[in-house]
């Protein structure tokens, strides 16, 4: 352990240390030692040192070789707030307008404040946590008494990197470094250690089944006669359901590395070759409702395509995705202490978001996930872009060439399978020539799945005892449906246009000109011929996971995994060329295929 002194702000008679805890290096892996040829000796200890050794046939063993992971070192700022005498002798500093931190993030800031002075303290307290790049806060207050450890105080929640109060940070006019280093950082790493932190993510998960069961269902109980059933269903986890998460992130894990691909190449002129590679987006908000097992979902697409994330998911889920989130915290700090779990912070209150929405120089990309209330009031509140996950008013069409077994089943699928998803149905239209043979049956089966159909203007003529939809526009969420008969393809594709929500929109029937008519002319994020509008997801789309499913057409629409969380960027190599009016280099425009690159 050492400590040096640092300055805060102009004031530097105020006490104000940085204190680093010396790292620990891993265990060493006695036997594999061995076995790569190394006599037990002092050869050891200079590999536990971190020194690369040669063994008895003169070959070079690094430490990464026989040592287990270890912890780096953390530092932590203290400082005093409240005019207080400065305690230890302050040491001479190398620098005094030096950051805090020496630039590096803190884990943690602990503040000493006169108990006094506590209800003025905020402001001070998040610029020195800014400065000192804090990941979380820990308040000390002083009085006649002597010191005390405020657990009483509001709470310092580990949100943004850690900051306590994100009022006070947005009002701190924060330089953009605080939240993107984890980023930065994340994207430093190689492909293997990420692909090693989702594994370990993936491993936790099922390791720790029982503990996220437990608080999944203190949730769920707090929650029970407060939500609707299919809400609750939402809620709650299962240990299949665990599993198959784990079993996503590990695909997610298996997916080719996404950084730096090469989409596209072109030689601009002899020497001179540009690539369109791509690239993180850089620090996510991503709000998303009470559904917990989105959260490791989206934390897993985050690290897999290098992004920083700030997290705020419903409240009905708190403990479950406190829970996940420490986990996943845990694998991050071991597994990748550079990154460290600064890189993943989750907001808890609804109250935060107004201060996150305000940082358009910290945030790149908000996604609310959530119905069209939640999706509109973030996109009029804040300058950030938003790529909007709202509701799903989905319909399947019945046509008249459908073949009725399929129809039935997938009209029953879509709505049943889980009424509360946004990729279930909300209604079915049925073509008007088999308003007395499949539409009846299509009523009958879903009656029997459990759903009450509500009848549109036109079907509730031929469905009299039917109760009526009050409007066509309308995501039940829950075991209702909407049953509406429509003349013919034309007339289906407008209601669609009128009362959908752009999300997924299906077709049965066995006419394949139908079919091609139905998917080129429905606008929709997702579009289905004879299949389930269920499908309509990340993991059964195949991308391992979805932070949701964009409504939004720019720049990612439908299920959005790793390559939704992408940019692009231009990489030109030359070896001096100029442009000079144009005349510096003779123009080629080579494509090349960037598969041959
Ligand atoms: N397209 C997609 O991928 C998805 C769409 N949905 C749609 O979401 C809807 C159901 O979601 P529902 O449970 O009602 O969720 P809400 O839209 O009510 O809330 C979702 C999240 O947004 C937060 N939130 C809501 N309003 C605000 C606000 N004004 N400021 C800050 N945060 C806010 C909530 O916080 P808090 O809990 O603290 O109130 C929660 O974390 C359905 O329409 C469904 O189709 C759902 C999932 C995926
Ligand atoms: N991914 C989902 C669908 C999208 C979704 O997240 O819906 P929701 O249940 O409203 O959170 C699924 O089909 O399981």
């Amino acid at each position: 352990m050492r400590w040096s002194s640092a300055p805060l702000g102009d004031d530097p008679t105020r006490l104000s240390l940085l204190v680093h805890e010396a790292p620990e290096t891993g265990q060493l892996d006695v036997e594999a030692a061995e076995k790569l040829g190394i006599s037990r000796g002092p050869l050891f200890g200079k590999l536990k040192r971190g020194e690369t050794v040669l063994n008895d046939e003169g070959r070079r063993i690094s430490p990464a070789d026989v040592l287990g992971p270890g912890r780096r070192g953390r530092r932590v700022a203290v400082v005093e707030l409240s005019g207080l005498p400065a305690a230890p002798e302050p040491v001479p500093l190398p620098s005094m307008q030096a950051p805090m931190s020496e630039g590096t993030p803190c884990d943690a800031l602990v503040a000493l404040v006169d108990r006094a002075a506590v209800d003025g303290a905020g402001d001070a307290i998040a610029r020195a946590a800014l400065a000192a790049k804090a990941r979380e806060v820990i308040y000390w207050t002083r009085d006649a008494d002597g010191l005390r450890c405020q657990a009483g105080l509001p709470a310092p929640p580990v949100t943004v990197a850690g900051a306590h109060d994100l009022h006070d940070l947005a009002r701190a006019e924060p330089n953009g470094e605080l939240w993107p280093a984890g980023s930065g950082a994340l994207q430093a790493l190689s492909s293997e250690e990420r692909v090693d932190v989702l594994r370990a993510i993936a491993d936790t998960l099922e390791a720790h089944t029982d503990e996220i069961l437990a608080a999944n269902a203190e949730d769920v109980e707090a929650s029970k006669g407060k939500i609707s059933d299919s809400l609750l269903q939402r809620l709650i986890l299962k240990p299949a359901k665990i599993a198959q998460l784990a079993e996503g992130i590990r695909s997610i894990a298996r997916q080719e590395e996404p950084l730096g691909h090469v989409l596209s190449a072109t030689q601009i002129a002899e020497g001179l070759e540009l690539r369109k590679i791509s690239v993180p987006i850089g620090v996510l908000l991503i709000i998303f409702e009470a559904r917990p097992d989105a959260l490791p979902q989206i934390v897993a697409l985050a690290i897999r395509s290098g992004n920083g994330l700030l997290l705020k998911g419903g409240k009905e889920a708190a403990r479950s995705n406190a829970l996940l989130h420490a986990l996943i915290a845990r694998v991050l700090d071991e597994r990748v202490p550079a990154v460290g779990a600064g890189l993943v912070s989750l907001v808890t209150s609804r109250d935060e978001i107004d201060a996150l929405l305000k940082l358009d120089d910290v945030i790149d990309l908000v996604i609310p996930r959530g119905g069209n209330a939640l999706v509109s009031y973030i996109q009029h509140s804040t300058r950030i872009p938003v790529l909007g996950h709202a509701d799903g008013i989905c319909h399947v069409y019945l046509d008249v060439d459908a073949d009725p077994a399929k129809a039935l089943a997938i009209a029953v699928d879509s709505k049943a399978d889980y009424p509360a998803a946004c990729n279930a149905a909300e209604t079915i239209l049925v073509h008007e020539a088999l308003a007395d043979s499949l539409a009846p049956r299509v009523v009958e089966a879903l009656k029997n799945a459990g759903v009450t159909v509500h009848a549109g203007p036109r079907a509730a003529a031929r469905f009299p005892d039917l109760p009526r939809a009050e409007t066509m526009r309308h995501e039940y969420s829950s075991l209702d449906v909407a049953l509406e008969l429509v003349p013919d393809l034309d007339a289906a594709i407008e209601h669609i246009h009128a009362n959908g929500s752009g999300h997924t929109e299906v077709i049965v029937t066995e006419d394949a000109a139908t079919a091609d008519a139905f998917l080129s002319k429905v606008d929709a994020a997702c579009v289905h011929h004879n299949a389930s509008s269920r499908f309509s997801d990340g993991f059964r789309y195949g991308l391992g996971a979805e932070v949701g499913i964009s409504t939004g057409r720019i720049h990612a629409r439908g299920p959005v995994g790793v390559e939704g969380l992408l940019t692009t960027k231009f990489v030109l190599r030359g070896n001096g060329q100029l442009v000079a009016k144009d005349t510096g280099v003779k123009y080629t425009h080579v494509i090349r295929d960037p598969r041959s690159l």
